[in-house]
């Protein structure tokens, strides 16, 4: 479980998170909300990249600030920026840099696997730079599944994917075993999961099932300045 108590975060003297408590059991969470509200620096919370000013933030019982490896052993992180979590020269070598063995067979085999099943199989010895920005997400994605986190949070992984990886993602999402928490834009990705929060100015203004969430949101969204 995922629990926030009494969390706020200011950058200088803007402040981003106010006073955000929440408890987060469910598989699939959702998080929407305008530009700016915070939604970032609250899933960097969860993996210790951001720390609360006040309040606290605990994974699996774990404190994200005092054990930050225990923490991001279990919640991988899928960034916005796809070329900065790129690590390695090739596509297959920065799937395997996750991997405690990554020479051996097993590992090897493993990476086969994942590359194939992101549609990046033919892809293995290109240099990672070098690829479209939809396959970059992709590939940010298989480097942080390959890992087999427990947790995986994902900011805004689909802004660049065409139609048929956005519904490749969606499908992947939707398979996991794992716990997924997913900041995006794209509401309807959102249609089958379990809650949905919004996010407004540093606070949860809404927190629901996706329907009523979406159209929270919109209607927010709509009001004028
Ligand atoms: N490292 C930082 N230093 C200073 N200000 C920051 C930093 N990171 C974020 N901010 C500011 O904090 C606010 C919230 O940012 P955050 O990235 O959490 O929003 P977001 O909801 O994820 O936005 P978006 O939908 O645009 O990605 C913004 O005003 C942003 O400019």
């Amino acid at each position: 479980m995922i629990e926030l108590r009494k969390v706020s975060h200011s950058y200088g003297d803007r402040a981003v998170l106010r006073s955000v408590s929440l408890r987060l059991t469910e598989r699939r969470i959702g998080v929407i909300g305008a530009n700016g509200s915070g939604k970032s620096t609250l899933a960097r919370l969860i993996n210790g990249l951001v720390q609360p000013d006040t309040g606290q933030v605990r994974v699996a019982g774990l404190d994200p600030v005092r054990e930050p490896r225990e923490v991001r052993r279990r919640v991988g992180f899928v960034f916005p920026d796809a070329d900065a979590q790129i690590i390695m020269p090739t596509v297959a070598e920065d799937v395997a840099a996750g991997l405690p063995d990554r020479t051996s067979d097993t590992a090897q085999r493993r990476v086969t696997e994942v590359l194939n099943r992101y549609g990046l199989g033919d892809h293995a010895d290109h240099p990672a730079h070098l690829l479209s920005g939809g396959q970059k997400q992709l590939l940010a994605l298989a480097s942080v599944l390959v890992t087999e986190p427990d947790i995986l949070v994902c900011d805004e992984p689909t802004t660049l994917l065409d139609l048929r990886n956005v519904t490749l993602l969606r499908r992947t999402l939707d398979e996991l075993d794992q716990r997924v928490i997913l900041l995006t834009h794209h509401l309807e990705t959102l249609r089958d999961f379990d809650r949905v929060l919004v996010m407004d100015e540093g606070r949860v203004v809404f927190d629901g099932a996706p329907e009523a969430a979406t159209s929270y949101y919109r209607e927010l969204m709509a009001t004028p300045w």
